[in-house]
């Protein structure tokens, strides 16, 4: 694996103006972001989220998922701190890639569940990698992250490939109608660690999506 850094520039947002860098994998001709906010460098554990590409929950608004709300949520957390980084890794549909995760969705509409649909597809249900965290992380000096997410095998995966995960903190946003049976079956068969109790309701804190 070679993850090589393109360039960085500032990236203005709504919370903060957080620095962008860019990465390619040269094996798979992708690229990659992180996004940091402070002084990220130095040692001390950094809140962090490693964010894997929804295309529709991130740029169309979908609520079929939590994906978009969660985005929102740890780029606000991070400001709120003052000091943190994200990482935005190409990896759309858990793995699967954009056209396949449609092919899901139509399953879905069918009934199915979103472990059933992609393994009716011929996937597993979770395709992702994370090793490609480790050389964008040792570029920016990050050497161990406050871990936002409620996916305990996220951190299992990023720890085996030597990211030094020291806290993990919930992140449970954006309930909704569309996403609750989504939600329920993260939990009860992919291991989430959350309740649907948890979660603060999209209408709550997305209003300005609703329009
Ligand atoms: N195949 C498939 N992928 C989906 C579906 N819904 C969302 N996704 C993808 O699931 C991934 C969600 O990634 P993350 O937000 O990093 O989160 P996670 O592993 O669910 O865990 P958290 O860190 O707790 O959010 C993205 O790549 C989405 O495109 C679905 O129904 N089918
Ligand atoms: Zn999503």
């Amino acid at each position: 694996m070679t993850i090589r850094f393109i360039a960085a520039s500032r990236l203005p947002t709504p919370w903060a103006t957080f620095t962008m860098h860019g990465f390619e994998d040269e094996a798979t001709g992708k690229d990659h972001i992180a996004l940091t906010l402070g002084d990220v460098s130095g040692g001390e554990p950094v809140l962090g989220r490693v964010h894997s590409e929804c295309l529709t929950g991130d740029a169309l608004f979908s609520m079929r998922c939590d994906c978009g709300y969660q985005l929102q949520e740890a780029l606000k957390r991070i400001a709120e701190e003052g000091r943190g980084v994200l990482l935005y890794l190409r990896q759309e549909g858990r793995g699967i890639g954009l056209l396949n995760k449609i092919r899901a969705y139509h399953l879905q509409d069918q009934g199915a569940d979103t472990v059933e649909a992609n393994e009716q597809l011929g996937f597993g249900a979770d395709m992702r990698r994370y090793d490609l965290c480790v050389p964008m992380l040792n570029h920016l000096n990050i050497t161990a992250l406050k871990l936002m997410t409620n996916n305990p095998r996220k951190v299992d995966a990023l720890t085996r490939d030597g990211v030094n995960v020291v806290e993990r903190l919930p992140i449970t946003t954006g309930l909704n109608p569309h996403n609750e049976q989504y939600l329920a079956t993260k939990a009860g068969k992919l291991g989430h660690m959350m309740a649907l109790g948890d979660f603060t309701q999209a209408s709550d804190v997305d209003i300005e999506r609703k329009g």
